[in-house]
């Protein structure tokens, strides 16, 4: 682990969603570490809190109770040490692929010829290079979505949030885009907080797995990733028979949730 990279803790988190005269405990107590470089993925049945956790880690939402700490210092607000990337790409249609990717720079001032240069440099990385000047009405699903990548990375976040980033793509193209987000995080030691429906791909990209419970949104599981699914591509590693037990492991948990699940 590199420590002079932040990591990010948890302590009591619960959260309450307040409308009219009504009251609703969407987060219930959470505390755990996201370690510097780790990868880890939130699963959990839909409404058990994940968006919410992950607009509080990233201080767009303020917690009802609870602390949550970036590199040691209480999270405020929105900071440059973390990137959010959601299932929609949100480009703008007017702007090129480059302008696009250069867009959370610019909200931070002007952009340098340096940062312009290394936007392009991690376009190119991503089998984006011959694209720069294109809108993104021209491209794929799959590119739009690494462009969405670029524009996280390209303002040095730490930490990245990623919430259902490949939901809206197909399968294949899903793949390609786990194996070179893995590899690309990795390669940088940046840490990833991965909300995702698809057990197969928290296993394939995750060092640890947080299963939560809902009604209120509480932690459930946190398990460790083998060190053998980890070393292998998202590609591979699911063909690993230990894939799979895991992966059985998982849904368990889920088939409980549901037979306990009140109805609503
Ligand atoms: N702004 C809000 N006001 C009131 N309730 C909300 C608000 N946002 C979310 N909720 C409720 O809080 C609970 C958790 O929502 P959240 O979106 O965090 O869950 P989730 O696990 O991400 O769901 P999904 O898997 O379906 O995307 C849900 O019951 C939801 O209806």
């Amino acid at each position: 682990m590199d420590e002079a990279k932040p990591s990010v803790v948890l302590q009591e988190v619960s959260h309450v969603y307040v409308s009219g005269k009504t009251a609703f405990l969407a987060l219930e107590r959470i505390g755990f570490t996201l370690q510097a470089g780790e990868f880890v993925s939130l699963v959990g049945p839909s409404g058990c809190g994940k968006t919410t956790l992950l607009s509080i880690v990233a201080g767009l939402i303020a917690p009802t109770a609870g602390r949550v700490e970036v590199g040691g210092k209480a999270v405020t607000g929105p900071s440059r040490q973390i990137g959010y990337m959601l299932q929609h790409d949100y480009l703008f249609p007017w702007r090129t692929i480059l302008d696009n990717s250069l867009i959370g720079l610019e909200l931070h001032g002007n952009i340098t010829e340096g940062q312009r240069s290394e936007a392009l440099g991690l376009l190119a990385e991503m089998g984006l290079g011959d694209v720069a000047g294109q809108y993104p009405h021209q491209l794929s699903g799959g590119m739009r979505q690494r462009v969405a990548l670029v524009r996280t990375l390209v303002t040095s976040p730490d930490i990245l949030l990623l919430d259902e980033p490949f939901s809206a793509l197909d399968y294949q193209t899903k793949l390609q885009l786990e194996q070179l987000i893995a590899d690309t995080l990795r390669k940088w030691g940046k840490s990833a907080l991965l909300v995702t429906h698809d057990i197969s791909e928290a296993i394939a990209m995750s060092d640890r797995i947080i299963v939560m419970d809902r009604r209120p949104g509480r932690l459930r599981r946190d398990i460790r990733i083998p060190e053998e699914i980890r070393a292998a591509s998202p590609m591979k590693a699911r063909e690993m028979p230990g894939f799979h037990r895991l992966f059985g492991e998982i849904w368990n948990e889920f088939e409980d949730m549901e037979a306990r699940r009140e109805p609503l």
